[in-house]
């Protein structure tokens, strides 16, 4: 059982309220010029990874408090709960086991009553059996050619994860081409085949349930291409494989079970790169460099559950959001990569973060009166700094933000990368420092500008600082390295749903869109008008059946 209290009802609530009082008047500059051991103080590093928490409006006893919070709140026994396999997601009366999956020490995990270590460890044997026989060209087609290209089929969860990990680590990369679709758009799949050959094609259909509307449509797409293209039924076995938890739906859609590859509904779909559906991994960058993977997320799984809260990196940099989201009133959160291969990596973590904790409902079943789950978003820098970056420094907005970059490259192209890194660290030393009137003022001077000029300009080029950052400086993004870097995520977002008294392991909030949209498919078979709706999505319908 997670334990249930109310946030805001304790001792920490009260005296962190109390505290925000003064922190408020703080800023960060001082904060720094007042003790030099800082970074010291508010920094760790876990293997490659350096995560600088001290840019935050923050003090030693902010943190106690914040710690105490997490306490207060019975954090720890929460965790214990999730790695023991307690049915923690109880809404849908189901375990949240992610980290069974790559538990990678081969402890046993209990589900029911049954060690699921065995069932998992056979599944990576066939993921490793499979995916060596199609990297190495063993695997061949219909016609005896071997494979080239590999289109994942999937959406959220199951697209979004293998995404995220195959462009993050695209220097890995094998022979193989990997192509994702998960839109229910034609275009995506009809795009996507346009340079394929079905001779050398391999389809990898990955869903959770097996029955999500847009990757089946997309599936049947795709299993009519490749049967136009010469093949036949029985060649379907050596073209489409089958990542999901329901066998009975995958051995309908005629693919064989050989070529399935199960894993359990005690994975969440927005948690399960780490199962089966990190074939397309696989096949990416080698079954040795998914495993890399897991132990990179496995050793970060070990610090979360055996560390204290005042060394806990998930722990902190959770409670930091939460001083962020429920005394600062923050609404949302960037996340920023100063790497290109990481260009996925804020829209993954919408997903992680989003449906887990954007909830409005306790885990008594009451509605919520405070805050919860942030809005998510980011870009590759330095790209948002010649976009968005604007409203971060200037704006009315309080945006805390996670910068993230590798201090090697893969690509060490001239004086690219420390281009890259000056600007990375440029920006969150100018976020806390803002500038100041008289700073802009001698600065106008120095430029020769005249004193009405001066008066003029100087407000607009006032920064006010104060603005927090996170800093995650990762030696490389590699397998092991990235592998960390998202459990660490998952284990912040999981503290954070457990403060805030929610559950984060279902997603309801996405059930009535779809619901709807089932209702309106068949009103827009026929041509005649509708008129069940109100009086907006009537008219639209209509216009829609009008001009099409
Ligand atoms: O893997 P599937 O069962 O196809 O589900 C794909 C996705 O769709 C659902 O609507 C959920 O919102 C996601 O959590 C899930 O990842």
């Amino acid at each position: 059982m997670l334990p249930n209290t109310d946030f805001t009802s304790t001792a920490a609530y009260k005296y962190l309220t109390d505290h925000f009082i003064d922190i408020a008047k703080t800023d960060l500059k001082s904060l720094f010029s007042s003790d030099n051991e800082r970074f010291n103080k508010f920094s760790f590093q876990f293997e490659d990874i350096l995560v600088d928490f001290s840019k935050n409006r923050i003090t030693d006893e902010t943190l106690a408090l914040l710690i105490q919070l997490a306490r207060e709140c019975s954090l720890n026994s929460a965790i214990e709960a999730m790695f023991n396999g307690e049915k923690i997601n109880a809404t849908e009366g189901r375990q949240v086991l992610h980290t069974a999956l790559r538990n990678r020490s081969n402890t046993p995990v209990i589900v029911d009553g049954k060690d699921v270590m065995p069932e998992v460890n056979a599944v990576l044997q066939h993921m490793k059996e499979f995916s060596d026989a199609v990297i190495s060209g063993a695997w061949k087609g219909f016609s005896g050619k071997e494979i080239t290209d590999v289109v994942n089929i999937g959406i959220g969860g199951s697209d979004l994860g293998p995404v995220m990990v195959t462009e993050a680590l695209k220097s890995y990369k094998t022979r193989l081409n990997l192509h994702f679709v998960s839109n229910v758009d034609g275009t995506h799949i009809a795009e996507t085949l346009k340079g394929l050959n079905p001779e050398t094609t391999l389809f990898l259909v990955a869903s959770k349930t097996f029955t999500t509307q847009e990757t089946m449509a997309n599936a049947h797409s795709a299993r009519e291409w490749f049967l136009a293209g010469g093949a036949q039924e029985a060649d379907i076995a050596k073209h489409f494989a089958a990542l999901s938890t329901n066998s009975a739906a995958v051995a309908k859609f005629g693919i064989d079970t050989k070529n399935m590859f199960e894993f359990w509904d005690w994975v969440g779909g927005r948690y399960s790169l780490w199962s089966a559906i990190g074939l397309s991994i696989a096949l990416s960058i080698g079954f040795d460099n998914f495993i890399e993977l897991l132990d990179g997320a496995h050793a970060m799984d070990n610090h979360f559950r055996n560390t204290e809260f005042e060394e806990n990196i998930p722990a902190i940099l959770a409670l930091i959001g939460i001083w962020y989201n429920n005394f600062f009133d923050a609404e949302t959160e960037a996340i920023l990569p100063y790497d290109q291969y990481l260009h996925r990596f804020a829209a993954y973590f919408q997903q992680g973060d989003m449906e887990s904790n954007g909830k409005s409902t306790d885990r008594n079943g009451n509605i919520i009166e405070y805050s919860t789950g942030p809005i998510i978003w980011g870009e590759p820098g330095t790209n948002g700094q010649h976009a968005f970056y604007q409203l971060i420094h200037q704006g009315t907005k309080l945006i805390p933000c996670d910068f993230i970059a590798p201090a090697q490259s893969h690509n060490p192209l001239g004086e690219h990368h420390q281009m890259l890194l000056s600007n990375f660290f440029a920006q969150t030393e100018a976020l806390m420092n803002g500038k100041n009137y008289d700073e802009v003022v001698a600065e106008l001077k120095a430029a020769g500008k005249s004193e009405a000029e001066i008066e003029k300009l100087a407000p607009f080029k006032v920064f006010e600082g104060n603005r927090p950052t996170n800093s995650i400086l990762v030696k490389m993004i590699t397998p092991r390295s990235l592998g960390s870097l998202i459990a660490m995520y998952e284990h912040k977002i999981f503290v954070q749903g457990i403060i805030w008294n929610i559950y984060s392991f279902d997603q309801w909030g996405v059930e009535l869109g779809k619901q709807l949209a089932g209702k309106i498919l068949p009103e827009l078979k026929g041509n005649e008008d509708v008129s069940s709706h109100d009086s907006s999505t009537n008219g639209l319908i209509n216009q829609y059946k009008a001009w099409r």
